[in-house]
């Protein structure tokens, strides 16, 4: 928003449109002038009067309160001052996609305007106009920032202080800035930032500025129990509540004000809105900070239903609800993926201002490599080729001078002998009594009440998030210890900004690959054992990971690799949401993942330390992936299948930069083109074909399926077409296009069905065919041509049609065994001599049948009631 070229009119205009009262906007443009964002700010600070009741300066505030003592706002003031919860300033439709934006906000998203000033100078502006007009609020209820007790240094100086005090680091980043600029101007915020990139601190830093608590709504202990263990060490108190609490007088310690920071999940918090209300009347509650946000739509991935119900946040902690609070409590939401379509979702059901300030990073992470591999990933044979070079790292690094070995359990922790390494299913210890599991290998002897936890003894289940409680792993309360205490034993040092210029990334190349933990993502909770269990049984220091194992078990193993004791952890997803391990070098995916936002997120767990690392994906390309069971609605369903869909183009593109597929698809405009990491940046392209009459075919197969057979160009038998046909098959699909297009024309049997699907998806991508189904396919299923398509028919017949082969038709070409072998085993059975070869070779392949073993014939018993039968039960009497 250019503020200069605005006349008084039209920002008072402007100020009235967005919900201000007029008189609020007259006196504000009086004293800044035609100035918009500073007009925004003035009234939101509370400067004006009129709107206000009382400037919002706190130092003012704090002065004030300790001589007024109880508050005299009314409340019909204190109402003016309520968010407004419209979303009337957030477009979706036509918005242009956001630029790179590392730093600078993005105005375009949003009608919230940026602070240009900072908030300090409004301050000194309020009081040099004198606060005599302030209400009374009592001390503790102020928004009473602790630097109004050390005055004079600016609030940035001080949570840089705090920060190098508490954390080591040397300065806020500068969305972090943006962010904490946002909740001093008590406004809600949106904080979109790559994986990795510091989103914890734009929370927590308030709780040490303010003193105030912050609570902090989290979907998974797991994560509640990270971030606790890790303040803790940085000398900060915090807890977390809920079902995984052990010890109840946490929640009671924790609504007096005991703790800086509240972890709890959505469920909780509903249930605890009223305490939280005493807490903010009494201590204070800086702010609500919502993480891992995307939760709350339907249109993400891992939505939660408690996530929905958080408006109930905005609804109970605002002015006008609230007498002793003189703004709402501000909201923080916090992702690292969301789309633009859960964006507006996520404002509009947290009820969030709007005003609510968008802090948005690039989701480009420069340092990691994304590849894709084709794999059938379901038997040894498939982990033997996937994983030898895995297992080859992690071999010579232990040969390579790493001595001291380090075992993977406590119990064997006095064992520095490699030759414990030990195989999952010879080392689970399982206790009946306790639930517990130990990893232990005691030199041969067998433990007692030992029972084999093989793949078989689970069952072959998915890790479904859907509670709080689905992946526990929680210890229980943390107080803050000295700050520093265990950093270095947590090997936690500065991140890095990762690589961002081109010469960076390409100096990267170079780099040797560190030889870091890698997290193998998988499916199902079997391929979780039988995956650790191959690499155990290869010598690699692994663990398995799922919901279904003992929480003892999964506490350690997150313990361990916290503690760089395991190299491996082969988890389903219920391992790491939000897992800030900075050494991370490899993140395999094996197995399709169900949406490219999950993907990206647990890729997002590698090279947190700026330093190259890998992001593979093992998937099946000659097959379409299918949608793991999970309770959805219809909804849901549509909704799900389009992300799998999604992930699946991405798998099968060959041409683009993985990097750019992946920062598009969050509505970022790439501005690098390539990340010059990826396998398509690094090996190219595969050579561009012309596939014009094969796209010619296929199209008007498609065009004269759906009533346009003007396009044939009579080289098609358009068998279909007759009416006998159509009334048997209302809905030809693709298989059934491709199956008669190759019996027809010799010259396109070499292609099989996986090669004109891939064509299929192409000419999808390009506009001339769309899915005719209504519901959504993962492939294009019933293709029915669009208007593209029909021109593409009509008047570009002649022009070449060069395409870049994707990775079902070059797999398709390499004649992968896999999926032609019925193909070519059918070709050609109508002719005699072809038969005859075949048959006689068949029977020359088959291997000597094993001699029938002589069935014993049974005798029957002879029937007594029959005359028959006595005779013959007599004969066989007599021998
Ligand atoms: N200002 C800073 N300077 C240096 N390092 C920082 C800074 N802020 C945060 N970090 C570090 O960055 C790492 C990642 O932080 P954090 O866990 O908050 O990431 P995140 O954005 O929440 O990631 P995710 O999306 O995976 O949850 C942490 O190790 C953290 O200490
Ligand atoms: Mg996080």
């Amino acid at each position: 928003m250019a503020d200069g070229r605005l006349s008084s009119d039209e920002v008072i205009a402007k100020l009235i449109e967005m919900g201000f009262e007029n008189s609020s906007a007259v006196q504000a443009v009086k004293q800044v002038g035609p100035l918009f964002n500073d007009a925004v700010e003035y009234i939101l600070n509370g400067s004006c009067g009129d709107c206000r009741g009382a400037p919002s300066n706190s130092e003012c505030s704090t002065k004030n309160s300790k001589a007024l003592g109880k508050r005299t706002l009314s409340s019909a003031v204190l109402g003016q001052m309520r968010q407004s919860s419209i979303l009337d300033h957030f477009q979706s439709t036509g918005r242009p996609k956001r630029r790179r934006t590392s730093n600078v906000p993005d105005t375009s998203i949003s009608g919230s305007e940026v602070l240009d000033r900072p908030v300090n100078e409004v301050k000194e502006s309020v009081t040099s106009k004198g606060c005599g007009n302030l209400g009374t609020v009592p001390e503790a209820l102020q928004v009473s920032f602790k630097e109004e007790v050390e005055p004079g240094l600016h609030w940035e100086q001080r949570a840089n202080n705090l920060l190098q005090k508490h954390f080591g680091y040397s300065s806020l980043k500068s969305f972090q800035k943006e962010a904490l600029a946002a909740w001093r101007a008590h406004r809600d915020c949106l904080v979109l930032a790559a994986t990795g990139s510091g989103k914890s601190l734009c929370f927590q830093i308030p709780a040490l500025l303010s003193g105030k608590v912050v609570v902090v709504i989290s979907p998974l202990i797991s994560l509640m129990h990270d971030q606790c263990l890790k303040l803790s060490r940085h000398g900060i108190s915090a807890c977390f509540l809920g079902s995984g609490q052990p010890d109840s007088s946490v929640e009671q310690k924790a609504m007096r004000g005991l703790y800086d920071i509240i972890y709890v999940c959505p469920e909780t918090v509903l249930r605890l809105i009223k305490p939280l209300q005493g807490l903010a009347e009494s201590r204070g509650i800086a702010l609500f900070a919502i993480d891992e946000v995307h939760c709350v739509s339907k249109w993400g991935h891992g939505f939660r239903p408690d996530y929905r119900r958080l408006s109930i946040l905005r609804e109970n902690f605002n002015a006008s609800n609230l007498q002793f609070l003189k703004f709402d409590i501000p909201l923080m939401a916090l992702t690292a993926t969301a789309t633009i379509q859960v964006r507006e979702d996520i404002l509009e059901s947290l009820s969030m201002s709007k005003e609510t300030k968008i802090v948005i990073t690039s989701f480009f992470r420069p340092n990691l490599r994304f590849l894709v591999k084709h794999s059938r990933t379901s038997s040894s044979t498939s982990y033997k080729k996937d994983f030898c070079q895995l297992i080859g790292m992690y071999a010579r690094k232990r040969k390579n001078g790493n001595k001291k070995q380090i075992m993977i359990s406590n119990v064997t922790s006095d064992c520095s002998d490699s030759s414990t390494d030990i195989s999952i299913s010879e080392a689970y210890e399982y206790s009946d009594v306790d639930d517990d599991v130990h990893l232990t290998k005691e030199n041969g002897s067998t433990p007692s009440k030992q029972r084999e936890l093989s793949a078989e003894y689970l069952e072959n289940e998915l890790d479904v998030f859907q509670s709080v409680d689905d992946w526990d792993v929680a210890y229980g309360e943390f107080c803050g210890q000295s700050p520093h205490k265990d950093l270095e034993m947590s090997g936690l040092v500065e991140t890095a900004d990762a690589p961002g210029t081109i010469e960076e990334r390409l100096a990267l190349l170079q780099e040797p690959l560190e030889e870091g933990p890698t997290i193998i993502y998988v499916p199902t909770r079997k391929e979780t054992l039988s995956i650790a269990n191959y690499l155990c049984d290869s010598g690699v220091k692994a663990a398995a990971y799922n919901a279904s194992l003992p929480k003892s078990h999964l506490r350690r193993v997150h313990k361990e690799f916290h503690d760089n004791m395991l190299e491996v952890v082969v988890a389903t997803i219920a391992f790491g949401m939000g897992i800030d391990k900075l050494n991370v070098q490899r993140i395999i995916h094996y197995g399709w993942p169900q949406s490219l936002e999950a993907y990206y997120q647990e890729a997002g767990r590698a090279g947190r330390d700026g330093k190259l690392a890998e992001c593979i994906l093992y998937a099946n390309l000659s097959r379409v992936p299918s949608l793991l069971p999970s309770k959805r609605s219809e909804d849901q369903t549509k909704q799900a299948y389009k992300m799998l869909s999604d992930c699946f183009r991405y798998g099968m593109n060959t041409s683009c930069c993985r990097a750019k597929i992946l920062v598009e698809y969050f509505g970022e405009d790439f501005s690098n083109e390539k990340c010059l990491l990826c396998d398509v940046c690094v090996d190219g392209p595969p050579k561009a074909e012309n596939l014009k009459e094969e796209a010619n075919i296929l199209m008007q197969i498609i065009a004269s399926q759906n009533g346009q057979s003007c396009f044939l160009d009579g080289s098609y038998d358009d068998t279909y077409s007759d009416s006998k046909s159509h009334r048997l098959m209302q809905k030809p699909n693709l298989r059934m296009f491709v199956s008669k297009l190759r019996e027809q024309s010799q010259k396109f049997w070499e292609k099989n069905q996986l090669w004109w699907q891939g064509l299929a998806r192409v000419i999808e991508g390009k506009g001339y065919i769309r899915e005719g189904d209504d519901k959504i396919h993962v492939q294009i299923k019933f293709p029915e041509p669009t208007k593209l398509g029909l021109e593409f028919l009509e008047v570009e017949r002649d022009k070449p049609f060069y395409v870049y082969p994707e990775a079902d038709m070059l797999l398709s070409m390499n004649k992968c065994k896999s999926y032609s072998t019925f193909a070519d085993w059918g070709k050609g059975w109508a002719d005699p001599e072809i038969r005859r070869q075949r048959l006689e070779k068949r029977r020359l392949d088959r291997k000597p049948r094993k001699p029938r073993r002589k069935r014993k014939s049974r005798k029957r018993k002879p029937d007594m009631t029959t005359a028959r039968g006595r005779i013959t039960a007599k004969l066989s009497k007599l021998g």
